[in-house]
This record gives structure tokens, C-alpha cells and sequence, in this order.
């Protein structure tokens, strides 16, 4: 098997959660910076006319989720039973949605918005929370079962951008701020996180965070 190609535009965005699951399992893999020529060269090619965008051997896959969880049945980071799977899609889409938030309001409301957003964002917060305390995750560092999962990368990527937007949003949030000090003490995360690539990379295309 080749190595896996991730065609993303230099920043976190969509891109980041599928880096650090590839980064922390050691699976190699080629960035690919599409946004030097992205109308002409790149945005063709895509399914959706969008990236992110994970290039298999021949398989082109875009969407981040689908490529998040395409790397998770072939890297075994799905869960170990049906139910789990169930549970670990159900996280990630609560993840999804706050993410689609997030995204909105860096793009196209952030001065007017920010502060009402960052108001409402323990009400945001509080499912994980509870969520993540039934499972001890502040321990194990896994939002489902004892085995990290691809919605582990996703959520933490996403409690990482939100601090960086809210210092003190995880303060009221325990279970959530220990399963965040877990990904970021794990080494591989660690590791990652000391290279020029992480960082010199902004978070979002429009400098806002
Ligand atoms: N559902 C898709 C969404 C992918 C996506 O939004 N990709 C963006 C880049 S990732 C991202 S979060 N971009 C934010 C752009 C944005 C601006 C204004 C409002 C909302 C989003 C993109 O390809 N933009 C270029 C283009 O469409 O020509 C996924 O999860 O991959």
C-alpha cells in the first residue's frame, strides 16, 4: 500500500483532527498543500468541489467525517463492538454540529458574534461532559469504551480550537479539561505539536481564532 496523500490548504480546519489520528498512530502519510492552485488544479478533482480530501492508493475519499472514519475501520479505531461504533458515530456528530458552529461563526460572524457564542458555549460543552463522566474518560482518555476511537481526535481537535477562542471554557467542565491534558500529554500528540508544520499552522484561512 502507498502512502496515504492529505490534500488540505495550510491550516487546522477540517484537516487537523485526520493529522493528529494519522500522527498519533504513526501512520505515514504526504500533506499535500492545495491552496496554491486550488480553483484551477484542485477544486475539480473534488467530489464536492472541497477538501479536505485523503487520497488512498486510487481512492479518493472527501468530507472530513467519512475520512475520519475510513482510517478508523483500517486502523482499528472504531470501538471493538457494534454498540460502541453506535455510540463513538453518535459523539462525533455531536461533535459536527459544534463544529459547524465554530465554523460559522469564524467565517461569517465573529465580531458580532463571539461573545454571544463563547456565552452559550457551556450549554454547547455540557453534553460532553456528562457523556465523557459516564465513561471515566477523564482517565482513560477515550469518550467511548478503553480504546481511543477517530471521534477521540475529533473532539479533542475541536476542545483545542475552543480554548484557543475561550481560555477559561473548560474551567466548570473537569471531565473535559483532564481528557483534554490527556491528548495533549499523549506523545505522539506531544511530539507533533513541537514541529515547525503544527506550529506555523493557522488554525482557520481567515486568521481569526
Ligand atoms: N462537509 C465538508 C466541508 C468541507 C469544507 O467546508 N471545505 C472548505 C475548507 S475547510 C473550511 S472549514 N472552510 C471554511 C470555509 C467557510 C467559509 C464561510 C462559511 C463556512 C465555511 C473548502 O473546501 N473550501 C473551498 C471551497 O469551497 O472552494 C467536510 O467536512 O469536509
Amino acid at each position: 500500500m502507498g502512502k496515504y496523500q492529505l490534500i488540505y490548504f495550510n491550516v487546522r480546519g477540517r484537516g487537523e483532527a485526520i493529522r493528529t489520528l494519522l500522527k498519533d498512530n504513526g501512520i505515514d502519510y504526504e500533506e499535500i498543500n492545495c491552496g496554491n492552485n486550488w480553483q484551477k488544479e484542485w477544486k475539480p478533482q473534488m467530489q464536492f468541489g472541497q477538501t479536505p480530501a485523503l487520497r488512498d492508493n486510487d481512492f479518493l475519499l472527501v468530507q472530513s467525517n467519512a475520512i475520519l472514519r475510513h482510517l478508523a475501520r483500517k486502523h482499528g479505531l472504531y470501538g471493538d463492538t457494534e454498540e460502541e461504533a453506535a455510540l463513538i458515530d453518535m459523539i462525533n456528530d455531536g461533535v459536527e454540529d459544534l463544529r459547524s458552529k465554530y465554523v460559522n461563526l469564524i467565517y461569517r460572524n465573529y465580531e458580532n458574534g463571539k461573545d454571544e457564542y463563547i456565552a452559550d458555549l457551556p450549554n454547547q460543552l455540557q453534553p460532553f461532559e456528562k457523556l465523557l463522566s459516564s465513561n471515566g474518560a477523564d482517565r482513560s482518555g477515550c469518550c467511548v469504551g478503553t480504546k481511543r476511537s477517530f471521534a477521540d481526535y475529533n473532539l479533542s481537535d475541536l476542545l483545542d480550537v475552543h480554548v484557543v477562542l475561550a481560555p477559561k471554557c473548560l474551567e466548570d467542565f473537569p471531565t473535559l479539561k483532564a481528557y483534554y491534558q490527556q491528548y495533549l500529554a499523549r506523545p505522539g500528540i506531544l511530539e507533533y505539536r513541537e514541529t515547525e508544520a503544527f506550529k506555523q499552522r493557522p488554525i482557520n484561512g481567515n486568521g481569526k481564532q
